[in-house]
């Protein structure tokens, strides 16, 4: 009994944690990424991509290539238009 309510314990905390370091993480980080998904799979062309609260890095390489692409520079442009608008 006593680890389950420290499990809860943990939980509720983690959810303060979250809510305290950036209440709109979830508005900016989740649309933004929203928007370049949908694109992504317009062109079939998808970021390699990782978020924490309001921060996202994104990848972007072709692999039937190993490289850069002209699809890589598409969606390169999309994400920054996406980004400035933000
Ligand atoms: C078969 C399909 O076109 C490929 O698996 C696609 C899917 N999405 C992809 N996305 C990216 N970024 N690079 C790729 O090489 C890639 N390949």
């Amino acid at each position: 009994m006593a680890a389950a309510i420290g499990a809860r314990g943990a939980a509720l905390c983690l959810l303060r944690a979250l809510r305290g370091r950036s209440p709109s993480f979830a508005a900016m980080a989740f649309g933004f990424m929203s928007r370049v998904a949908l694109q992504a799979e317009k062109m079939n062309h998808h970021p390699e991509w990782f978020n924490v609260y309001n921060k996202v890095q994104i990848t972007l390489t072709s692999h039937d290539c190993g490289g850069l692409t002209k699809r890589d520079v598409k969606l390169a442009n999309f994400i920054e238009k996406a980004a400035a608008s933000m």
